[in-house]
């Protein structure tokens, strides 16, 4: 791919450990993935019977919100509806990049399918996009061994620089894997540095003069590279809930999307 990530493992370093947040005793875990990946197989299996559910504020989109405790510590879980992207093509669309840009949980679990990664890796890049705290999660790797399918977990991470863990989630393969990596990357313990999608050059030009701006407007607090994306692609939703935060301080919230970039 031409650009060198690094992925440093779980405690790799004093450096890494004095970032990690020994305060906060409780996480919140965001689950997302392309349709029928298996996001709620996980769920149940790390969550059992301690789970409600209920609908996304204004949406007939289930919610469903359940928690563990691993190594002492408290992991909230939350199923995100399946998506193909994040662009709000769609009203699970809007749930979950709304919730994923704004909420801002400690980590994201990108459930991918191994039998077909390729497709699923483009939620994952675009989740990359939005946040850096994330474990993609390579489930159904029994289905893809029935194919003769065979992923390079290690690989995998390398490229995108984020912890990637193979799973069979039905028979519960990979799972006691799959939550060491999210308390890695939910504490700080574990330091990612995400593969960054590059653009054409007029893009990327035009992101260079407006992300400083809306750094300006917004702060550290959102992701400004992707919400420059967003109002170049002309996403109203995003430019009016920003005018909104700016003059009235309701909190970011995007309503509706808008279309793929160029
Ligand atoms: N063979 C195999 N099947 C799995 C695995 N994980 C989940 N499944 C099955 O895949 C189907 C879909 O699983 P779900 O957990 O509902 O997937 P999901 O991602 O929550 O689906 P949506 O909520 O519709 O997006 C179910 O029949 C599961 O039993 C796995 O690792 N291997
Ligand atoms: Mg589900």
């Amino acid at each position: 791919m031409g650009l060198i990530h690094r992925f440093f493992g779980i405690n790799a370093n004093a450096e890494n450990a004095q970032k990690v947040n020994y305060q906060k005793t409780s996480y919140t875990i965001a689950l997302t993935g392309n349709p029928n990946t298996g996001k709620s197989t996980i769920f149940n299996t790390l969550t059992g019977l301690n789970q409600h559910t209920g609908n996304w504020p204004g949406k007939t989109v289930l919610r469903a919100e359940g928690s563990y405790i691993y190594r002492g510590m408290v992991f909230n879980l939350v199923d995100l509806p399946g998506t193909y992207s994040l662009l709000a093509n769609s009203v699970e669309e809007q749930v979950a990049g709304d919730y994923l840009c704004f909420s801002k949980p400690d980590a994201t679990v990108v459930v991918v399918d191994a039998t077909c990664l390729e497709r699923n890796l483009n939620l994952a890049l675009q989740v990359l996009e939005i946040t850096s705290k994330v474990v993609v999660c390579v489930n159904l790797v029994d289905e893809a061994k029935r194919k003769g399918i065979e992923i390079d977990a290690d690989s995998l991470a390398a490229e995108l620089g984020v912890p990637v863990v193979s799973t069979a989630a039905r028979e519960g393969f990979g799972l006691d894997k799959l939550l060491s990596a999210i308390a890695g990357v939910s504490t700080g313990s574990t330091i990612t540095v995400p593969y960054t999608v590059k653009y054409a050059k007029r893009i990327e030009d035009a992101l260079t003069k407006i992300e400083p701006q809306i750094r300006k407007l917004v702060g550290e607090e959102f992701n400004s590279r992707w919400l420059a994306l967003r109002f170049l692609d002309k996403d109203q939703a995003v430019i009016s809930a920003i005018q909104k935060w700016m003059t009235e301080k309701v909190p970011l919230h995007i309503k509706t999307g808008g279309t793929a970039l160029a």
